[in-house]
């Protein structure tokens, strides 16, 4: 078909045909010299000339080409007069290309086909590379753009996590700045029943208008309040002005909620809602809680540990309302005054994860709640509760915090004439009175900045007085009824609330623990553990028995806090007198406190307040006489406080974690129980080490006596009170420096039996001197030299520059000198 369209202009060329010709017949003989591609026939037939120059470029052709059919078709084409004539060398070249392409042997073709491509794909790829380039150029651009804006990211979301910071900062100055105790008034809806009102005015400031509807008009009276909540408030009004001092315990803030006023005034509504239990009517306590939860799943840098405690003080007893025999569990209250201790270690501590799980220990307390009808309320509360919400929160950087929630809803005054009760029901009435206008007392001593404030006259403000007299942020709702028959019960009700306003709080104190502080806390474990395992050679009345093996000597040696070596003074003319009841409160206590109990199973527990000036140990010469006199005047069957073991245990742990801040000056201890051999209770031991190890930096502590009990029990100077004073003799010879520690002592059970504390000791100063150091084994310094100079101390006696002077005790005798005086 090419050929036919080519042919006009062939035919033109005619002189070129001869060119073709000699060309044909030139390569034919280039080809055949060289015999290249030629089989030997071919050579053959043209020797015998029996082939021409085109047949024989032909057959050359077609040997270099595969297949026959190729061959002939170019044989053919070749011999067509039109083309082999007209054709140039150049045409002919082209013509036999095309008699090659359009032949079955494509193998040019393809070759042309694939270069092609190749020229295709060769573009296709600069092109692509070319692109490549700008991508990758693009992609550098972005990266760039992108590093700057997360970097600009992180800068904003540092200056938010500041701006938050500060926000938390300034919010709780704020509350400060409102006052830490806060007083809100809250009037309940007048009843059907109920004619007339007493209520006059309510204003949005805070003011409340009263007036007494049987007398005459000047009988109105002004009070003035934080917020006053008229009758028709909502539960949901009334939670969102406590709202903020909710987010105050999320930042570590202790906080104290609690509703005061007459009985049937409409406390356990406000604080657990209605009793019919409906959605909309949800009380503080439960709103409470759950916006704690809400609080920690938006906080995500901070993860918060709740957990609930719930009991009730109930005719001057604190029982457990989630213990399943409530009624029946009575509680001991600690004297903690750290915020966000324990004041109650052994009532169950139950975590929660949501508000579902608080409902359901809601639900069991209230069950376990004593109520009764009575003729103001038919549903009257017989006791004051206390739901206390633990919260433990950790953030990234290892800072923690810690805070607890009180939300109390008292029993209400009543006048029994009115609510007309009798039997128990009378007697729950008057400790009920009783216990408020304790907590009366409280605040109106609170209000006049009294030195002496009388917290131990009831078990409800024992409970508070960390929330009242620390630096936790109260709230205090004053319920009264608008009915005219209670006019004087609102008024007095009012007026509670009015000195409540004015009792100063101490600023508050945030519960935040640094993982710096942490670190020191923990060097100071390590040290305390070395120092542990030295001291321990020298505790001889402590040593490990022989047969221990020897792993577990190991764990009980770094399970243990160090002992601390007290200088003990042998002193025994400092136990008080016989039949003294000292009141604790009133005394002014200069040192931290230990106090120890002897319970009527044989254990003896220490309550212990450790030292908040650090880790300086200051050794108060005094304070040691006194220890050992307390120590002995302490230990006596009659002390009965017997402590659910459990729960004990469960309640130290939780406290054992406490943070130091939080738990400073408080710490609890179950001492071993006293055996005869004077051998110390390892486990409980370890008990009082680790949680002196949980206030590490407040170490300084003193035993104390705790002089109510002293009259109680029969006190004996026996044989072990020596056995454990020569101990104390050798540990102050040669430790003066460990002198900075702590010390829990045991004694003998046998210590107890015989002597009686009511003795008063005749022996002078001289024979006491004389008596303690047969006692101590310490040498004799001179009948002048005070008591304190032998023992370490500063001497009393000024004509001895020596022995004012003395820091460390002299060498002690060998134990073989000891007299036999004692035994
Ligand atoms: N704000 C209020 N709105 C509606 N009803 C209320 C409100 N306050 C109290 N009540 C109702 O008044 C009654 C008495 O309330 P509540 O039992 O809370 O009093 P209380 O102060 O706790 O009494 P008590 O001290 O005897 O336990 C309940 O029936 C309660 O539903």
């Amino acid at each position: 078909m090419s050929a036919t369209a080519e042919k006009p202009q062939l035919v033109k060329n005619m002189d070129q045909c001869k060119q073709v010709d000699s060309l044909v017949s030139m390569l034919s003989d280039l080809m055949f010299n060289s015999k290249e591609n030629i089989d030997q026939s071919l050579i053959e037939s043209w020797n015998k000339g029996k082939t021409d120059h085109v047949k024989l470029f032909s057959k050359i052709m077609s040997s270099c080409l595969e297949g026959q059919q190729s061959e002939s078709v170019l044989q053919d084409l070749l011999l067509k007069g039109n083309v082999i004539d007209s054709c140039s060398t150049k045409e002919t070249y082209k013509c036999c290309s095309f008699c090659l392409r359009e032949g079955d042997c494509d193998h040019w073709y393809k070759l042309e086909e694939q270069e092609k491509e190749l020229m295709e794909l060769k573009a296709l790829l600069s092109e692509t590379r070319v692109q490549f380039i700008t991508l990758q150029t693009q992609l550098q651009n972005d990266f760039t753009e992108l590093g700057i804006q997360i970097h600009e990211l992180s800068v904003g979301a540092s200056g938010y996590h500041q701006a938050i910071k500060e926000n938390r900062h300034l919010y709780n100055i704020l509350q400060e700045l409102r006052g830490n105790i806060r007083v809100f008034c809250r009037i309940r809806p007048i009843l059907k029943f109920e004619a007339k009102s007493c209520i006059e005015y309510i204003g949005n400031d805070g003011s409340l208008m009263i007036f007494d509807p049987c007398k005459s008009q000047n009988t109105r009276k002004i009070f003035q309040f934080n917020k006053v909540f008229g009758p028709a408030t909502t539960q949901g009004e009334v939670y969102k002005e406590t709202q903020s001092l909710i987010r105050s315990v999320m930042d570590g803030y202790n906080v104290c909620i609690f509703a005061y006023g007459q009985t049937g005034a409409g406390k356990t509504y406000t604080m657990c809602g209605s009793s019919n239990g409906s959605c909309e009517e949800l009380g503080i306590n439960h709103m409470a809680l759950n916006d704690l939860f809400q609080i920690s799943s938006i906080r995500e840098d901070i993860k918060y540990d709740i957990h609930v405690q719930m009991v009730e003080i109930y005719n001057e007893q604190v029982r457990d309302l989630l213990a399943e025999d409530g009624a029946n569990t009575k509680l001991e209250i600690m004297n903690c005054s750290g915020n966000g201790g324990l004041s109650i270690p052994n009532a169950i501590i139950r975590g929660v994860q949501s508000t579902a799980d608080v409902l359901n220990l809601m639900k069991l307390g209230e069950k376990n709640r004593a109520f009764s009808s009575t003729a103001m309320n038919h549903r009257s509360s017989r006791s004051h509760s206390v739901l206390t919400v633990h919260v433990h929160g950790k953030d990234i950087s290892g800072n923690t915090i810690r805070s607890c929630l009180h939300l109390v809803d008292l029993a209400g005054s009543e006048r029994v004439d009115k609510s007309e009760v009798t039997g128990d029901q009378l007697k729950e009435a008057q400790h009920i009175n009783k216990s408020l206008s304790c907590l009366g007392d409280v605040i109106t001593a609170l209000a006049q900045k009294n030195s002496h404030i009388p917290y131990r006259n009831s078990k409800l403000t024992q409970l508070l007085q960390n929330s009242l007299g620390g630096n936790a942020k109260m709230l205090m709702f004053a319920h009264v009824s608008p009915e005219s028959d209670s006019h004087g019960e609102t008024i007095s009700t009012l007026k509670f609330a009015q000195r409540a306003s004015t009792v100063e709080l101490g600023a508050p104190h945030q519960n935040k623990e640094s993982s710096e502080i942490r670190n020191l806390k923990e060097q100071i474990d390590n040290l305390n553990k070395a120092l542990m395992i030295k001291e321990e050679k020298f505790m001889h009345p402590y040593k490990l028995k022989e047969n221990t093996p020897v792993s577990e000597r190991s764990k009980q040696m770094t399970d243990h806090t160090p002992l601390c070596p007290r200088r003990l003074s042998i002193e025994n003319g400092s136990v008080p007198k016989a039949g003294t009841t000292a009141n604790p409160e009133s005394k002014v206590l200069k040192s931290p406190i230990s106090r120890l109990k002897y319970t009527t199973d044989g254990t003896l527990t220490c309550n212990r307040r450790l030292s908040s000036e650090g880790l300086s140990c200051e050794s108060n010469q005094k304070e040691h006489e006194s220890s050992v006199s307390h120590l002995c005047s302490n230990i006596g069957p009659e002390a009965n406080a017997s402590l659910n073991s459990e729960n004990f245990v469960a309640g130290t742990k939780y406290f054992q974690q406490s943070s130091p801040s939080t738990c400073n000056t408080y710490t609890q201890s179950r001492l071993p129980r006293i055996a005869s051999s004077c051998t110390l209770d390892k486990d409980s031991l370890n008990q009082t080490r680790k949680l002196d190890e949980a206030t590490p930096n407040k170490i300084n502590s003193v035993t104390k006596l705790d002089t109510r009990d002293s009259n109680k029990g029969a006190i004996s100077k026996g044989s072990h009170i020596r056995k454990s004073l020569q101990s104390l003799g050798r540990l102050i010879n040669g430790s003066e420096r460990r002198n900075n520690q702590c010390q829990t002592e045991t004694v003998s059970s046998k210590f107890v039996r015989n002597t009686d504390i009511n003795e008063k000791s005749p022996v002078t100063a001289d024979a006491r001197l004389r008596r303690r150091q047969s006692l101590t084994n310490l040498e004799t310094l001179g009948l002048s030299a005070s008591r304190r100079s032998s023992l370490g101390g500063k001497s009393v006696d000024s004509g001895s520059k020596n022995l004012q002077t003395a820091r460390s005790p002299p060498r002690a005798r060998p134990s073989g000198k000891v007299t036999k005086r004692w035994l």
